[in-house]
């Protein structure tokens, strides 16, 4: 298959200080890659350099014959105001945005798929709620309703699951294989790594820089795990700018 995203070298960080270091590898168009590493380990910080919000302090990120546009991104919900006053009718209409233009109109056919998109994740009756006052699990539904009718070949889901019950987790997991199935690629950042087990055939475990790469079975060892949390308990985050060898060493 051919590779949909390349890193090469890629240091990404804030004010000058990296917080993710020297990243090389290739997505492959369709997979479906599970982030995972320690809280801090950079996750967030990829995906935000992936969609473009963050640019590379060196190195470089191919989208392929993709554009950041063309990414759909699930931020974590910490991440979004709930305090912005928009309805969740309208929050999910912004989905539609890349075809109807900022400024476009809602025809019937852009009401039907926000209609339709609201039904796939249960949130019908929930239209005029304004966002703020949802609950966290029917936010998260109304993340995914928006990445939906995004119908994007690249999807970035930032964890996705996180404080949900576990009917919600199951019907937005499901989701996420449809997705799979049609060939999109798919990315998500993930703390369970029973569900990363079951579901994700490739991960990447990263601590601020990517500790393995693979098939997930032979990636989430306990060695590769252990080994991760210490790479991120090393860490400096005063560090300056990059420099190839101030990675804390691989060995002990
Ligand atoms: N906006 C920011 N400004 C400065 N530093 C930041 C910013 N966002 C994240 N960081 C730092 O970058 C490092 C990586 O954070 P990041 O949020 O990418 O980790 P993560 O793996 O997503 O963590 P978690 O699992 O806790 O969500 C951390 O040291 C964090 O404090």
């Amino acid at each position: 298959m051919a590779a949909q995203l390349k890193f090469r070298d890629v240091t990404l960080g804030y004010d000058r200080h990296p917080a993710v270091h020297h990243l090389d590898g290739e997505v492959a168009s369709g997979a479906l890659l599970a982030l995972v590493g320690p809280n801090g380990a950079g996750k967030s910080t990829l995906f935000r350099g992936l969609v473009g919000i963050l640019k590379p302090l060196a190195g470089s990120i191919s989208l392929g014959d993709l554009n950041v546009r063309d990414i759909a991104y699930l931020p974590q919900t910490a991440d979004i105001d709930r305090s912005f006053p928009i309805s969740v009718y309208d929050f999910v209409g912004t989905g539609l945005w890349r075809s109807t233009g900022f400024f476009g109109g809602m025809g019937k056919s852009a009401r039907d798929k926000i209609a339709q998109a609201l039904t796939a994740v249960g949130l019908n009756g929930f239209e005029n709620r304004p966002i703020g006052t949802l609950s966290g699990g029917q936010m998260q539904r109304m993340l995914f309703a928006r990445v939906l009718l995004q119908d994007a070949r690249l999807i970035v889901l930032d964890e996705p699951f996180n404080a949900i019950d576990a009917k919600t987790a199951a019907d937005l997991l499901d989701l996420v294989r449809r997705w799979h199935a049609e060939g999109r690629t798919v990315l998500a950042a993930l703390h369970d790594m029973d569900l990363v087990r079951a579901h994700f055939p490739e991960t990447l475990l990263l601590a601020r820089g990517p500790v393995a790469w693979g098939p997930t079975a032979e990636v989430l060892t306990a060695a590769n795990l252990s080994e991760a949390r210490r790479m991120c308990e090393a860490f400096d985050d005063s560090a300056a700018a990059c420099a190839v060898d101030d990675m804390p060493s691989r060995a002990a």
